[in-house]
């Protein structure tokens, strides 16, 4: 493992200093802490985290190597990591190296040896920010004027970075139901395996695409993955999704499919202090009052009250999920004339690593598109 000094400095200027993890060299970005104790390979390879700088909070990283199975894309997508002991000698069956070495790999730059207890305690307090780290100097000032050049992920649109270059299809496994498409705002892999295996034929598609096109594919509903930066930005897909809607095609959307479900209803995205991401987030469904552990990665949330139902031009809008922790917004319905038209979460029914409380939503969708077909 390297030994070279890395240093790391926040936008409002705190120094911490640790050595170099993975590649050498200088990163930037948004950073944002995870608290999940297990799941630093599905993390670090989720488009979303594009433009962000991770720290895992769980002290000891790397225990189980780096496999070949368990990416959600096809690379690492963080600009950093930060932690605390990397594992020196990683344990598992399926690891096929060490995370230092796919980092390095991947020039992806890390930095361990950081005190991540006290790094986490400040973003809590003061909020995310911009950081940078570096083993190419030791001088806080410099580094501090050019994490200060730095675009903010308030108003990135980062979901260009991210999206397939043209379409693909996952077939539905065994007899298909239904077909959907999947517009790929920084889709993880996981994502169309789960609607596939629910009978779905799933069309995947970048994130340009047009309403018309997606007609193309003689759809039964519509889905919008997660995804990157600011919903706010995302103007070209809020727009089709209001095509969709207007159309009455059924609807569901996860993290940012859940924002850009929001903003397309006329509801309002904002920006969190610093956000919610983990694998073990209280969430309750208001309509069973059933509580479900989930996984999170979101720095934005929709802002809709959660007393009362919002009209909209494409029907009533409902809080659906709440997160038990914050009352943030974690769930919407839009029902029109008096049928369930769309409906999204803003965690992540797809979780992996994490519990699978939520995966009753795919069957959700699923049978909600093949009742619509049987109609
Ligand atoms: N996982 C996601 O889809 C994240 C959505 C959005 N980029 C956010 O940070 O809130």
């Amino acid at each position: 493992m390297s030994s070279l000094p890395a240093i790391l400095v926040l936008e409002d200027g705190r120094v911490f200093r640790g050595r170099s993890f993975g590649a050498a060299g200088e990163t930037f970005g948004e950073l944002v802490f995870s608290t999940g104790m297990s799941g630093y390979q599905e993390t670090l390879t989720d488009p979303s985290y594009r433009g962000q700088v991770v720290l895992m909070t769980a002290p000891h990283i790397g225990n189980t190597g780096w496999n070949d199975e368990d990416d959600e894309s096809g690379r690492i997508w963080v600009q950093g990591l930060i932690v605390r002991d990397p594992a020196p000698r990683p344990s598992n069956w399926r690891s096929r190296r060490s995370l230092d070495e796919e980092l390095a790999r991947q020039d992806v730059v890390g930095i361990s040896d950081i005190d991540t207890r006290a790094l986490t305690r400040h973003v809590r307090d003061r909020g995310v920010m911009r950081v940078g780290i570096s083993t190419e100097t030791q001088d806080p000032a410099l580094l501090l004027a050019r994490v200060l050049e730095q675009p903010t992920m308030a108003g990135a649109d980062l979901v260009g970075d991210v999206t397939t270059d043209s379409h693909y299809l996952v077939p539905a496994v065994g007899q298909r139901r239904a077909t959907v498409v999947a517009v790929d705002l920084g889709i993880k892999s996981m994502t169309p395996v789960q609607l596939a295996a629910r009978g779905l034929d799933v069309h995947v598609v970048p994130a340009h695409t047009t309403f018309e096109q997606i007609k193309g594919y003689a759809p039964d509903g519509v889905f919008f993955s997660n995804g990157p930066g600011d919903p706010a930005s995302a103007t070209g897909p809020i727009a089709v999704l209001e095509e969709v809607l207007a159309s009455g095609l059924p609807y569901f959307g996860i993290c940012f499919g859940n924002q850009l479900f929001g903003r397309a209803l006329g509801l309002d995205t904002y920006k969190l202090k610093f956000g919610h991401r983990g694998i073990n987030q209280p969430v309750i469904d208001r309509t069973t009052g059933k509580v479900e552990i989930t996984a999170h990665n979101h720095g934005f949330a929709v802002d809709a009250p959660l007393d009362r139902a919002t009209s909209t031009r494409f029907g009533e809008v409902t809080v659906s999920h709440v997160c038990l922790n914050d009352d943030v917004v974690e769930g919407l319905e839009l029902h029109r004339d008096g049928r369930l038209l769309g409906f999204s979460v803003q965690y992540h029914p797809e979780a992996a690593a994490g519990p699978h409380d939520a995966n009753y939503l795919f069957d959700r969708f699923a049978d909600m598109l093949s009742a619509g077909k049987d109609a």
